[in-house]
């Protein structure tokens, strides 16, 4: 099966099917670190990342963005010094679908390859 970090984000709308239990447990274990909770009624996926200064810290966050432009998906991102927290989740279905399950995998891959 191919990776997920070298998947592309599929096109959703309200439509759209949340991934489901068995495909999440299937997936996480190719995404270490990420926690699956819930804000504000919405199931998302989490990992909070650290950094030396705040320029590695907002370099990662541009990186993460460009990335989200590419597929046409978007996380939140809060940057701090030291550190910044990435969350995926899909509006459209306020959920979680597997592009959100992709996107944490290329965040890792930016991570690994760019920043550590
Ligand atoms: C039209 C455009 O593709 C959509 O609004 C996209 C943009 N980025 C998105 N990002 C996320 N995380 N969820 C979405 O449902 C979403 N929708």
């Amino acid at each position: 099966m191919t990776e997920l970090k070298q998947q592309k984000c599929e096109a959703c709308s309200s439509k759209s099917q949340p991934i489901t239990q068995a495909e999440i447990e299937q997936l996480k274990p190719q995404i270490p670190g990420w926690e699956i909770l819930e804000r504000e009624g919405v199931l998302r996926l989490e990992k909070v990342y650290k950094f030396p200064n705040f320029k590695s810290a907002i370099a990662f966050t541009n990186a993460v963005g460009e990335e989200a432009e590419k597929e046409g998906h978007h996380p939140a991102l809060l940057t701090e010094w030291g550190k910044v927290t990435v969350s995926w989740w899909t509006h459209a279905i306020s959920g979680l679908h597997k592009n959100d399950f992709v996107m944490a995998a290329k965040t890792d891959a930016i991570m690994n390859s760019q920043f550590s």
